[in-house]
């Protein structure tokens, strides 16, 4: 039977200053897939018809029976992988499919990818394409799964909660994983490699991936102010996520650990109450966890989190990195464009230039229509 439908996944700000791993919030910036399926695509009755032809060669050609185009508009255009076995979105699609006994896409799967999320920036762009490859296999197998069965496979893949949490369930939210059994756990640690194996291998490739175990994650949705909005200041580098990882501690001080945790019960709390308050807020948002290593990858970093207050830009709430960074997010009620341009100007003094984004917390979190 042919079906048309359409995912949509939000990009999503994690950490929110001291939640490390823990917060994050979707924003209303969508990567959206556009799946059409129809076995008469990949053996088209007219021949003299070139672009039916041309598709369906590519639909051949692929070891999956899908065609993978990104719209020229897309983040990412011309630099990620247009082989189903590479891509991640089609991969963790793969993956989740396997998982259930089934190796390849239907035959005659079309899929145009629209990203508009910046990649290696903070804003969440891996968790969204990891989300939406869920979503993707859980409706090409009819699987049926629960939003909360996808983030296991979800967290399989992208191994912290926090962005993947917001895009699969949309607004603000907090979330950790259980304790897991050292069966489960062995389960969890396995290699990347071996979750996504690269190439897949198409249908030959027997073995299926190991399930996630059960229940991995748990969350909350805080309460967000909607007079809030997100600013996004987009500097013109990307810093891989693992990059920006790799330079944290692995143990703290009791004295940097108990400043997070204050400051993120307060929070959790403070951007949920009307009208937001800047002398709970901008405190609130300072963390000990990850910023301060961050800045040797960020310039401008330390003078963006000290110059910038409600004092010298009212309006202005609070200011973070965006999940691993170099974006940064400023929550504010007013003066958008002046806050950004004040924030762009201190990125050019250690010579960044940036775009910036007005965005809001994006509610409903991932979501699946059917087009035809
Ligand atoms: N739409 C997409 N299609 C294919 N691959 C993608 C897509 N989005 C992200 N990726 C992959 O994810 C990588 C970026 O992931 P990374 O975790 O480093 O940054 P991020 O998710 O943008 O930032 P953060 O996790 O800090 O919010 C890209 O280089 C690309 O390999
Ligand atoms: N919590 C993660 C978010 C980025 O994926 C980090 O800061 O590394």
């Amino acid at each position: 039977m042919p079906r048309k439908f359409e995912i949509k996944v939000p990009a999503s700000s994690a950490n929110i200053g001291p939640g490390y791993d823990v917060m994050g919030v979707s924003l209303s910036l969508y990567l959206k897939l556009n799946v059409d399926i129809d076995s008469a695509y990949a053996h088209p009755n007219d021949t003299n018809d070139t672009d039916a032809v041309e598709r369906a060669k590519a639909i051949n050609a692929d070891p999956n029976n899908c065609r993978l185009e990104y719209t020229p508009s897309s983040e990412g255009y011309g630099q990620v992988p247009l082989s189903t076995d590479s891509n991640l979105i089609t991969r963790t699609a793969l993956y989740v499919l396997r998982c259930h006994n089934i190796r390849t896409f239907p035959i005659g799967t079309l899929i145009t990818i629209d990203n508009p999320i910046p990649l290696g920036r903070g804003l969440g762009s891996s968790g969204a394409a990891v989300v939406a490859g869920v979503m993707l296999g859980n409706e090409l197998g009819n699987l049926n799964l629960s939003k909360q069965r996808m983030l296991d496979f979800c967290l399989m893949i992208e191994r912290h909660p926090d962005n993947i949490t917001a895009a699969m369930i949309g607004g603000f939210c907090g979330s950790f994983l259980r304790d897991l059994t050292p069966q489960e756990l062995e389960r969890r640690e396995i290699p990347l490699a071996e979750v996504l194996p690269e190439p897949s291998g198409g249908e030959n490739t027997g073995v299926n991936p190991p399930l996630p175990p059960t229940d991995i994650g748990r969350h909350v949705k805080y309460n967000w102010n909607p007079k809030i909005k997100c600013i996004s200041i987009i500097p013109n580098f990307e810093l891989s996520t693992a990059d920006s990882r790799s330079v944290l501690p692995k143990a703290y001080t009791t004295g940097d650990l108990v400043f997070n945790l204050q400051r993120l019960a307060v929070l959790t709390s403070a951007i949920g109450l009307d009208p937001p308050n800047p002398d709970l807020i901008y405190p609130a948002m300072q963390d000990r966890v990850h910023q301060p290593y961050r800045r040797t990858l960020v310039p401008g970093l330390t003078d963006i989190l000290t110059s910038v207050t409600p004092k010298t830009n009212p309006g202005l709430l609070g200011i973070c990195l965006s999940g691993a960074g170099p974006t940064i997010l400023a929550l504010a009620t007013d003066n958008f464009e002046d806050i950004a341009n004040e924030l762009i100007a201190v990125f050019k003094k250690h010579n960044i230039s940036c775009s910036w984004k007005l965005l809001s917390p994006a509610y409903d979190g991932a979501t699946v229509e059917n087009i035809a």
